[in-house]
């Protein structure tokens, strides 16, 4: 049997619950080999961000070449990226790998507001690392900084989706956590032709620090496998879901997900169908 492989440039969350700690858990939750390119090192638990230590650009293009030189990956995906020149590094190693199955995960700030992203680094996103996504993954309020738009409303969103691909992105999601509907909420995916609407029940709970990191991860997983995007899209909707609903109540703040749970979950179906 062939493994298949899945990169995560991204930075550290001390507390586990996002960046590189919830991308690894959720490759392999997903039966994908997981790697990582470290961009920076954060200080951080459920309460907020008390540090964060960037690595320079060299270091992060040192451990993208050293996997893209021996292993290599089925997928990528990329979470904070901290500053244009990591932003540009990036990019270029993508290129030089020739590397297709792109999710960006345009990470700005954490979820108690500490920015993880400079404010001359969106420039570079949308210069650089754009074109070269396969699918971008941004919430609301991030798909608002990217195409300098108010989003209220789904047609809103979809107008924003609209921007984005003109930038280069061939598959736009823009997720529906940051809306104020308080019973359902809806993940868009745009495609450059159709719209296409996953609709889940809103959780009651505070315990979402990394849902968008786990979501960009299963997408980049189920890639790796050779889903199609739709597919991709779809079970990472239910991997989140699964992954909030059965909560762990870890640290004092905003808790992390449980990157168990979908596993689980499948598992008690089996066994029921069985
Ligand atoms: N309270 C919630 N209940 C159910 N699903 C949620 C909830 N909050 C977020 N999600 C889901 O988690 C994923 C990430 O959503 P979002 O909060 O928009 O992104 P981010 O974590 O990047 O801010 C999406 O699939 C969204 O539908
Ligand atoms: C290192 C790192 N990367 C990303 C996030 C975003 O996480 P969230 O899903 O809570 O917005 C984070 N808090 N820390």
């Amino acid at each position: 049997m062939k493994v298949r492989k899945a990169l995560t440039i991204a930075g550290s969350d001390s507390g586990g619950g996002a960046g590189i700690q919830a991308d690894l858990k959720t490759f392999q939750e997903l039966g994908v080999f997981g790697m990582s390119a470290l961009t920076a090192v954060t200080a951080q638990n459920t309460l907020g961000v008390h540090g964060v230590y960037p690595m320079t650009a060299a270091a992060v293009e040192a451990q993208i070449e050293a996997i893209g030189q021996d292993m290599g990956t089925d997928a990528l995906k990329t979470g904070m990226l901290f500053s244009g020149e990591i932003i540009q590094s990036v990019a270029k190693k993508i290129e030089e790998f020739g590397w297709k199955k792109v999710v960006i995960d345009p990470v700005m700030v954490a979820k108690g507001g500490a920015s993880l992203l400079r404010e001359e680094a969106i420039r570079a996103m949308k210069e650089f690392l754009l074109p070269l996504a396969m699918v971008i993954t941004p919430n609301i309020p991030e798909a608002e900084v990217l195409t300098n738009m108010l989003i209220q409303s789904i047609d809103d969103r979809k107008r924003a989706a609209k921007k984005l691909y003109e930038l280069g992105v061939k598959n736009v999601v823009i997720k529906g956590g940051h809306s104020d509907n308080e019973e359902t909420l809806i993940d868009l995916l745009y495609d450059g032709r159709d719209f296409l609407y996953f609709t889940s029940r809103r959780i009651p709970t505070k315990n979402t620090h990394g849902t968008g990191c786990t979501f960009a991860a299963a997408v980049t997983a189920e890639l790796a496998k050779g889903q199609g995007v739709k597919e991709a899209v779809e079970l990472a909707v239910n991997y989140v879901h699964a992954a909030i609903e059965m909560d762990l109540q870890i640290g004092k703040g905003h808790g992390p997900t449980n990157h168990w749970a979908f596993k689980r979950k499948e598992a008690a179906a089996d066994a029921i169908y069985k």
